[in-house]
């Protein structure tokens, strides 16, 4: 193995102790010195390496110096951790970097060196100002939307208490609005967001929120760009803006799902060392009206109903799902019509395999032959969108639930999600057909999604990996060309036409929960945009393991290190 060359070595104090201290390319690593300077025992606060501890240089969310008097200029705890050393040793400097804790979460911990030399600490804190200043993907400025109302009503004091000191540490500035109404962020997004003078939008609340973010930005680049998102076929322009989440909802699924937890302090972060994951969204239309985009869930069936009795419940907050859960299972309702949908081919994994989509995912990053990369201008395409049914698979049946899902949905009710080995990134949705069957049975396919137990291992089930896909109730929808062009009207307590009763429809029919939100039409046309948008985050992260002779280590490197001058 190749051993990179060192930059910068030299001994500092770190609560008495000797330490040396060693910038490497991108790295930053210390390993304590015994009495007569050499190696000795390890000091806990970064992950180990070898023979010491290291941070990767991209995930350090700030440098700060240390005024030997004990004032810090970065935080108030580390000025508490000012020591008797510092009459003898009054230069000091702290750096805040991501400690990984336990089930995905991150924090910011800190380290402060202290020195005899002025110049040394000098150097010191050029040397990693350049190196953070060089990862130029990280965000200066962003524009962050807060739901007050979303999950459990906390959103503003989360962004407040967790996130807005961390992005003050880290040098970022942020805009902020708190929304008035349903639909402020995205109408602001579409229309009025000077969004030149920012390199994110963050949006804090719970995936509708993200979903009004979602759209606002996806229209605002569309019409830029001068596309029609009416249009089923347009090749869609993807977002250069990157989506944080801090999520403060119900369900928080896009969160969970592209992060690992739903933690605020975790998504900060994220956002701070500016990770970038793509993302596949689906482009919903009704008849070539474009209806609305979905990266989550779109459920027409059990989890359409679930969402429509839920929204009459809003004021119950999270709990309301659970609550519809029970009512719309023990309703047992099931659902005619017929679904058509172009399979996915050449791609590398299937929805019934093992391949979990984590960080560095290599489904994601399998390019496709040119057949099915193109498919977007293919003839394919166009029969689907002239209601053609060349290269499509069609079922007629009668149906508990039709679920697609472009990701795997996982969220902390469902640990692995409605369809576990779905990707984010893979230009693909996984579409769930459950079929009337019994209610035990069906309780068992929902069960499963709790535990490790195959919720496709059902013969009522069946998955399929698709481009694009169509849905026709079996009896015809009673609505006039006038509704198409608006979706239904919100209000705080959520959307107001529920599909069942205020639009007229008769239990022939159920509605699409699209993200957690009501679509005003059963038949719809459903094309996978490949990564359409990218978010602040890396995808679920593997457990990280150092091993003794990891290559990687920065002692594991060759002689030549610049010593700078103290
Ligand atoms: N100021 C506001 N007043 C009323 N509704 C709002 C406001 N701001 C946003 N909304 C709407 O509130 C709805 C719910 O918000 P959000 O997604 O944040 O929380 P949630 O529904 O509790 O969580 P989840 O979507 O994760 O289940 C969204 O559809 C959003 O459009
Ligand atoms: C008998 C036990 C039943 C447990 C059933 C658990 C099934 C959970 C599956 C949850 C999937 C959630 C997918 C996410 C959807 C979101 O887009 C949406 C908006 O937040 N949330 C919901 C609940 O519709
Ligand atoms: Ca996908």
């Amino acid at each position: 193995m190749e051993k990179q060359p060192r930059l910068f070595s030299s001994e500092f104090f770190h609560k008495n102790r000797q330490v040396e201290l060693v910038l490497s390319r991108g790295v930053l690593a210390w390993r304590e010195l015994d009495k007569g300077g050499k190696r000795g025992s390890d000091i806990k606060s970064a992950p180990e390496t070898a023979h010491g501890h290291s941070v990767q240089v991209c995930e350090i969310v700030a440098v700060h110096k240390t005024e030997g008097d004990g004032k810090d200029q970065g935080s108030n705890r580390s000025r508490k951790k000012a020591n008797k050393h510092v009459l003898l040793l009054p230069y000091a400097f702290t750096a805040f970097f991501v400690r990984r804790t336990q089930q995905h979460q991150w924090r910011c911990s800190e380290i402060t060196f202290h020195c005899a030399s002025h110049s040394l600490r000098e150097q010191w804190i050029q040397a990693l100002s350049e190196q953070l200043s060089s990862l130029t993907n990280r965000p200066k400025s962003l524009l962050v939307y807060i739901n007050p109302y979303g999950g459990k009503r906390r959103g503003k004091r989360i962004y407040e208490q967790k996130v807005a000191p961390l992005f003050r540490h880290a040098g970022i500035s942020a805009d902020v609005i708190v929304t008035e109404y349903a639909n402020h962020a995205r109408d602001h997004l579409k229309t009025e967001a000077n969004l030149d003078k920012y390199d994110g939008v963050v949006c804090v609340g719970g995936d509708g929120m993200f979903s009004e973010v979602l759209h606002g930005l996806v229209a605002r680049t569309q019409s830029d760009h001068g596309v029609d998102q009416n249009q089923p076929d347009a090749q869609l322009v993807p977002c250069s803006l990157h989506i944080g989440i801090i999520p403060a909802g119900s369900t928080d699924c896009i969160c969970f799902a592209t992060i690992g937890t739903n933690d605020p302090v975790t998504s900060a972060l994220h956002i701070i060392v500016g990770d970038s994951q793509p993302m596949d969204v689906c482009s919903v239309h009704h008849s070539d009206i474009f209806l609305r985009y979905s990266v989550s869930l779109l459920g027409y069936g059990f989890y359409g109903d679930v969402l429509t009795d839920s929204e009459r419940k809003r004021w119950l907050g999270p709990a309301r799902y659970d609550l519809s859960g029970v009512k719309t299972f023990l309703s047992h309702n099931y659902y005619e019509g017929s679904v058509s949908f172009l399979p996915a081919e050449d791609t590398i994994g299937n929805p019934r395999d093992k391949l979990r989509c984590r960080s560095g995912c290599h489904v994601c990053q399998h390019k496709p032959s040119s057949k099915d990369s193109e498919w977007d201008m293919s003839e394919e395409k166009e029969k689907f969108n002239e209601g053609g049914s060349g290269g499509w698979s069609v079922i007629r049946g009668k149906f508990i639930a039709i679920n697609a899902a472009c990701m795997s949905c996982a969220c902390p009710r469902s640990p692995k999600g409605l369809s576990p080995s779905a990707h984010l990134a893979d230009g693909t949705a996984d579409l769930i057909l459950v079929r009337k069957c019994s209610r035990l049975g069906f309780f068992r396919h929902l069960l499963r999604h709790t535990n490790k137990g195959d919720q496709f291992d059902h013969a009522f089930v069946e998955v399929h990996r698709v481009r694009g896909f169509r849905f026709q109730p079996r009896h015809q929808e009673p609505v006039s060309l006038e509704d198409l062009s608006e979706a239904p009207k919100k209000t705080r307590f959520g959307t107001m036409c529920s599909a069942q009763t205020t639009c007229g429809y008769g239990a022939a029919h159920s509605s699409w929960n699209c993200d957690g939100e009501i679509l005003p039409h059963a038949a719809i046309q459903v094309s996978v945009q490949s990564r359409l948008i990218r978010l602040f985050a890396r995808g679920i992260e593997e457990p990280q393991r150092f091993t003794f002779e990891d290559p990687s280590s920065p002692w594991a490197l060759e002689p030549g290190t610049q010593q700078p001058a103290a």
